[in-house]
């Protein structure tokens, strides 16, 4: 099998209720897939599925053998009144170095936050540690499950910049969920479009451009893509905002 991980014919069902069936993709090595859809659509119950968290009503998903996945929830709740570092949120359940917690808050984007207060962060902070948390276990695969929800649009563009810089360095594939259309698919090698069912996919131009993707959403998203891809072959001068395509878009 080249595929890192691996839905074959799937089908996933609550109380008897089938929310997605027919739903057959893999994920291979390095590579990004991010799943786009309307509320209500799977894609949450498909990424539980494939870590093992929903059991599939019909189908089945194969890992490769050894495989190490990161996952990133969409939040996480910590009780303000409970004392809690980012050192010492990393090291559980497991003791880390303190090397590695440095090591995994860097590549996360993050450096020099050990000693913050979890409840002290902001929330692009936050899902920056979690992350990191996903990290730690040197990852094959990271799954990250609407990991912007509640960051504004330039924070959501920063920390999908963040996973493409994890993906290049460590050359681990992400398999995502995102409603932040136009910054995510940009960010992507390939999209899948739930919508009870895999309803299209393929390049983020192909699906932006597919009849049922623009049925769903509309047709907005090929033009932002357009612009959040611009060519360098100009600059931007020295203060360099990275952003501005995207808020243009929008
Ligand atoms: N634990 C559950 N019990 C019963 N039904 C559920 C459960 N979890 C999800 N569902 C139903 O399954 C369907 C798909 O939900 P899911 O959360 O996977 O969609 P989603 O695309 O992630 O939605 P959203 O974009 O709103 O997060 C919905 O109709 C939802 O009501």
């Amino acid at each position: 099998m080249n595929a890192l991980l691996e839905a074959r014919d799937l089908a996933l069902a609550y109380h008897g209720r089938t929310v997605l069936h027919d739903v057959s993709f893999g994920i291979s090595p390095g590579e990004i897939v991010t799943i786009v859809g309307p509320n209500g659509s799977g894609k949450s119950s498909l990424i539980r599925a494939m870590i093992g968290a929903l059991v599939p009503a019909q189908g089945h998903v194969t890992r490769r053998p050894g495989l190490k996945i990161g996952y990133v929830p969409q939040s996480l709740a910590i009780d303000a009144t409970l004392p809690l570092s980012v050192a010492r949120f990393l090291n559980l359940p497991r003791r880390m170095t303190s090397a590695k917690i440095t090591h995994a808050l860097s590549e996360a984007g993050l450096p020099d936050l050990a000693r913050q207060q979890m409840t002290d962060l902001s929330g692009g902070q936050f899902q920056r540690v979690l992350l990191a948390r996903a990290l730690l276990n040197e990852p094959d695969l990271l799954i990250l499950d609407e990991p912007t929800q509640g960051l504004d649009q330039p924070g959501s563009a920063q920390f999908y910049r963040q996973i493409e810089a994890v993906r290049r360095d460590k050359g681990c594939a992400v398999l995502m969920v995102s409603h932040d259309l136009h910054v995510v698919m940009a960010a992507s090698d390939r999209v899948l479009c739930l919508n009870g069912h895999i309803c299209c996919e393929g390049t983020p131009e192909i699906v932006a451009s597919a009849p049922e993707y623009r049925a769903l959403f509309g047709t907005g998203t090929q033009g932002t893509l357009a612009l959040y891809r611009h060519e360098h072959t100009h600059s931007h001068g020295p203060e360099c905002d990275h952003d501005a395509p995207q808020r243009a878009a929008e």
